[in-house]
């Protein structure tokens, strides 16, 4: 099947599946490999125990007719025999056999799986600014959620990061392996020094010559005599490096400076994440929590319990909208539609995956289903608008690592509408949280700069245009990776189309507040 797995929790059990019907297979395997060893070792029992007899008197034994018979028909046709059995043997063709039909059948990670949660581990890592040590033990913000990593698993991802010319976040990964590495009791026998060797390569050629330095150090602490031709690159190493020689593919490969990643608007964003910048408290004091009877026409559902999470621009969430029943069914009814998240192109008419936006999900009329339908009438009852010019509930799952970097939900000036059923732009988002996330995945508001928390039942709503029509672009935001857990959320958007009684256009546009965000970079 073409399912992704990295972009999402929800197909990993499929994979844990996998495993335990590999499991079962290399079990098999090893019995019966046992059983032959068993059978094997019962010939070679025998054996020994003539042998051993025939070790008291040799020419005894020997004189012997039956045991003079018994070794020539032992040496002319039972090895044969012992040959011909390890021969035909089934047991590896079954093996390989079956694992080459369940390659078929069973689901397995593709390629892009594995850069895909390799990316996730290093983007989390500089999000949250996770120390490599700490990840690595399953350690994530002093809590210990995961298995720990093997210096194998450290040094895999750390060859794919060197692969893909990300040498900055190859070097802490190598360096973990090795650190790993070194605790093994096997890491003093020959093959674990020549592979420590090979990492001492990589960080050579990325012109890391402090830890190529220590690892040749090491090498040459343990086996001396045996590594004599290191002595000649520990030379050099030390010379280079009190040259403050800066060489090698890290110093080569700068990154270019307009790189979005290394941008003030996207350390703005993982400050936000990371909760380094919140509100000023001068404007925190002015938000109100209140219960709120609905806008306009008479409510059926409320109270509802609103907080305003900022002012201007309006932001609220609404608490206990719909029920943690209903977001589970909402999760049970989405899954097995769930595909990879897709962008609008530049020319908007194009669905295209992005590396900025992983996640799965799948659309639904709010006719479809009760508890939509539901949904859709809270949106209308708290903010008013006719949900007529409501595009289709969008259902998303984030995984591990799951994010959408800093966007605009409005379409640019440029955007063509010519080939869209919807002919306005979108005025308003509401996010339903269908879950809560233990750790990461806040939806953030770069230049507000606000985090908003996503909590199961809850529903965020704000408006993406200024009265004028005018993109706010103070509301651009992101959704933050997922550190921990699966988050779930069904994004309302409305568009402009028959808004006026709710929220008149004016003539006048206001929209300057919002233009030194355009292009703020
Ligand atoms: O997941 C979130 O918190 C935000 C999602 C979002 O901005 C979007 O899907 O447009
Ligand atoms: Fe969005």
């Amino acid at each position: 099947s073409n399912a992704e797995f990295f972009s999402s929790t929800s197909g990993l059990e499929q994979l844990l599946r996998t495993e335990v019907m590999l499991m079962i297979e290399l079990q098999k395997y090893v019995n019966e490999i046992r059983q032959h060893a068993d059978i094997l070792q019962g010939e070679i029992d025998a054996i020994k125990s003539e042998h051993l007899s025939a070790a008291n008197s040799v020419e005894g034994y020997l004189n012997n007719p039956v045991n003079a018979f018994r070794l020539i028909k032992r040496l002319h046709s039972d090895w044969e025999t012992f040959e011909s059995t390890v021969e035909r043997e089934p047991s590896r063709t079954n093996f390989l056999g079956a694992m080459a039909s369940h390659r078929e059948n069973l689901s397995f990670p593709t390629q892009e799986d594995f850069v895909g949660t390799a990316l996730a581990m290093t983007r989390l890592q500089q999000t949250y600014q996770l120390d490599v040590g700490e990840l690595a033990s399953g350690i994530l913000n002093g809590i210990k959620y995961g298995a720990a990593m093997s210096w194998q698993d450290c040094f895999v991802l750390g060859q794919h990061l060197f692969s893909m010319r990300d040498f900055n976040n190859t070097v802490p990964w190598l360096q973990q392996s090795m650190q790993l590495l070194v605790k093994q009791s096997y890491s003093k026998e020959s093959e674990a020094l020549d592979f420590m060797e090979t990492v001492m390569g990589y960080h050579e050629s990325m012109g890391d010559y402090d830890n190529a330095l220590h690892l040749i150090n090491h090498v040459l602490a343990v086996q001396p005599e045996e590594r004599l031709h290191l002595l000649e690159t520990r030379a050099h190493l030390e010379q280079l490096i009190s040259d403050g020689v800066k060489r090698g593919l890290m110093h080569e490969v700068a990154r270019s400076p307009d790189d979005y990643h290394i941008s003030r608007e996207y350390r703005l964003y993982q400050q936000v994440c990371r909760e380094e910048l919140r509100p000023a408290p001068a404007a925190l004091r002015e938000l109100r929590c209140r219960l709120f009877a609905g806008n306009g026409r008479k409510s059926t559902y409320a109270p509802y319990k609103l907080e305003e999470l900022h002012l201007d621009p309006y932001i609220i969430q609404v608490h206990d909208v719909i029920s943690a029943r209903d977001t589970a069914e909402l999760q049970h009814l989405a899954r097995p539609e769930l595909q990879r998240s897709q962008v609008y192109s530049r020319t908007g008419h194009e669905h295209i995956s992005a590396n900025f936006r992983t996640s799965q999900g799948t659309t639904f009329e709010y006719t479809d289903h009760p508890i939509m339908q539901k949904m859709s009438h809270h949106v209308a009852e708290i903010s008013g608008l006719d949900m007529r010019s409501a595009e289709p509930l969008q259902i998303a799952n984030y995984g591990i690592g799951g994010h959408y970097e800093p966007h605009m939900d409005s379409f640019p000036d440029s955007y063509d509408y010519s080939l869209n059923m919807y002919k306005t732009n979108r005025l308003a988002t509401g996010i339903y949280y269908l879950s809560n996330v233990e750790a990461g995945g806040g939806t953030a508001f770069p230049f507000l700069p606000l985090l908003v928390t996503p909590e199961r039942g809850s529903l965020l709503f704000w408006y993406n245009l200024h009265p004028s029509g005018d993109a706010d672009y103070r509301t651009k935001h992101a959704a933050c990776p997922v550190l921990q857990g699966s988050k779930w959320i069904a994004n309302v958007w409305i568009r402009l189309s028959n808004q006026d009684h709710v929220r008149p256009c004016e003539l006048q546009r206001d929209h300057e507040i919002s233009l030194p965000y355009k292009d703020y970079k």
